[in-house]
């Protein structure tokens, strides 16, 4: 059984929006289930180890000050969607770059469930393909998900800096 397998058997969750004491959850902004991806599972070594290897060539050519990442997958059932939203708020200074890559074979382009990155030169479409990589930075990037005809998985994941700070650990989970 593959790791995806496992976790589609029940370890979903409906998706919140925020962090920590702030956490809810709001069906009109966001209808996926979400799994966070076991840092320690054998079966990602080879996510962990391609995602370190980017965290450190992002930190060497960019001077990004990268220190973690964490990463969930989404399952978004037929008709679900992530209205528009950045993935962090200014000055918060947790997530820095925004990481989605896509699980869906022969995604056709009646399927729905395109990415939207509102940028300032206009909106590109995404379609959540398997081998699609998209990058950008948290904090600067509205975006939001399509409904989707059929079933759609993603895996999102965030660059973080080290906001430990005296007594507190970050991140916190
Ligand atoms: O699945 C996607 O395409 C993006 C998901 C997203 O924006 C998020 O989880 O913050
Ligand atoms: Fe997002």
């Amino acid at each position: 059984m593959t790791y995806l397998e496992q976790v589609d058997g029940g370890e979903f969750h409906a998706a919140t929006v925020g962090r920590g004491d702030d956490q809810q959850r709001n069906r009109f902004v966001r209808r996926d289930a979400i799994h966070w991806l076991d840092e320690h599972a054998p079966a990602l070594a080879p996510w962990r180890e391609w995602t370190e290897a980017l965290r450190v060539h992002l930190n060497r050519r960019l001077f990004l000050g990268l220190f973690s990442f964490e990463s969930q997958l989404a399952h978004y059932r037929p008709g679900d969607f992530y209205r528009t939203h950045l993935d962090a708020f200014r000055g918060e200074a947790s997530r820095v770059v925004s990481l989605v890559t896509y699980l869906n074979p022969d995604w056709q382009a009646g399927d729905g469930g395109e990415l939207v990155l509102h940028t300032d030169l206009g909106a590109i479409h995404v379609p959540p393909a398997y081998r699609t990589v998209v990058l950008f930075l948290s904090e600067e990037m509205p975006h939001e998900v399509l409904p989707a005809a059929r079933d759609r998985f993603s895996v999102a994941g965030w660059f973080r800096l080290n906001g430990s700070m005296g007594e507190r650990v970050d991140p916190p989970r």
